[in-house]
């Protein structure tokens, strides 16, 4: 076990309650690269239909604990512990059922959302792609969900954005057509691994908000990685502290930010602006964490 701060409230970040339990448990999570020890015994539940922030130092594990979950560590790693998805253990799981797994009901997004777009392919194309390979859905329905899609996270003019190519969009507008990629074939988990830190300031801020509503909207359950802390004290349902590949603190926004029980969490938390400590509710009564957005 590590020397996790974890509090009763985990799993219950708002007071109200998270009866449909976890999403995914995971317990004593270890990982090494070349015999070298990245994560130490990640132990943590994420609670269905909310968000759970990762924060913590550069180097710290967030990225790796991310594509654990995904099964997208590097060739070379050593994985031993438990990832439990839906009653399923997934560390071990052979590459070929990864397959019904990853993209379909756990799926990610990147900092960079080219990364998971074809430079060379039409939206509508990578899209429907996407679906008609994992849903077998037939062109005409894959084409009319893709722009059902492509509205729902935001962008302008769905049916025009279909026949466009990646470079013929922002930075934010790309992001929100990864996201639509990620939840095109309606995953349980989204991992979203600093998704707004190469945007603009002015942008950032709506992709967050997309993130929360997709959570409160279809019952997605979100990890959000990030090493901005300011970033999780006005959106996350719950806040998990990485420090050297274990969790050192991990509870409700609220109770982190409000009552931190680790020395590095306060430090995390004396750097944030008063402001985001006010939208956090760590400056006022409890009933003031409940707004997320
Ligand atoms: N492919 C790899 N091969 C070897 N070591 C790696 C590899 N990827 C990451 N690491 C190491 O694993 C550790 C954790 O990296 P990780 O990217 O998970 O940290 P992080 O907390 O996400 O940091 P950042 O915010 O900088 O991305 C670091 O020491 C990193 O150097």
């Amino acid at each position: 076990m590590s020397d996790v701060a974890s509090r009763s409230g985990a799993g219950d970040s708002s007071g109200r309650g998270t009866p449909q339990g976890a999403a995914v448990t995971v317990a004593g999570l270890r990982l090494t690269i070349d015999g070298k020890p990245i994560l130490n015994g990640i132990d943590l539940e994420l609670p269905r239909g909310k968000v759970t922030g990762l924060a913590g130092e550069s180097g710290s594990g967030k990225t790796m604990t991310g594509m654990t979950l995904i099964g997208l560590q590097p060739d070379n790693a050593v994985v031993t512990g438990s990832v439990l998805f839906d009653g399923r253990e997934l560390v071990g799981l052979p590459a070929r059922e990864w397959g019904s797994v990853r993209g379909t009901r756990i799926a990610m997004v990147f900092q960079d959302p080219t990364a998971s777009l074809h430079p060379m392919l039409s939206i509508g194309r990578q899209l429907t792609d996407h679906q008609r390979h994992h849903l077998g859905l037939p062109k005409r329905e894959a084409l009319a969900r893709a722009e059902s899609l492509l509205e729902r996270v935001g962008v302008p003019d769905p049916a025009g954005a279909l026949k466009k190519y990646p470079h013929e969009f922002s930075g934010g507008q790309l992001q929100r057509i990864a996201i639509a990629s990620a939840i095109a074939c309606d995953p349980e988990l989204l991992i979203a691994d600093e998704p707004t830190t190469a945007l603009d300031v002015t942008v950032q801020a709506g992709i967050l908000a997309l993130l929360r509503s997709l959570c409160d909207d279809l019952g997605l359950t979100v990890v959000l990685i990030t090493h901005d802390f300011g970033v999780l004290s006005s959106l996350a349902d719950e806040i998990a502290v990485m420090r050297g590949g274990v969790i050192v603190e991990h509870g409700s926004r609220y109770d982190v930010i409000r009552q931190p029980t680790h020395p590095y969490t306060r430090e995390l938390i004396e750097s944030l602006p008063m402001h985001e400590l006010a939208e956090a509710g760590a400056l006022g009564a409890p009933g003031a964490s409940e707004g997320t957005e």
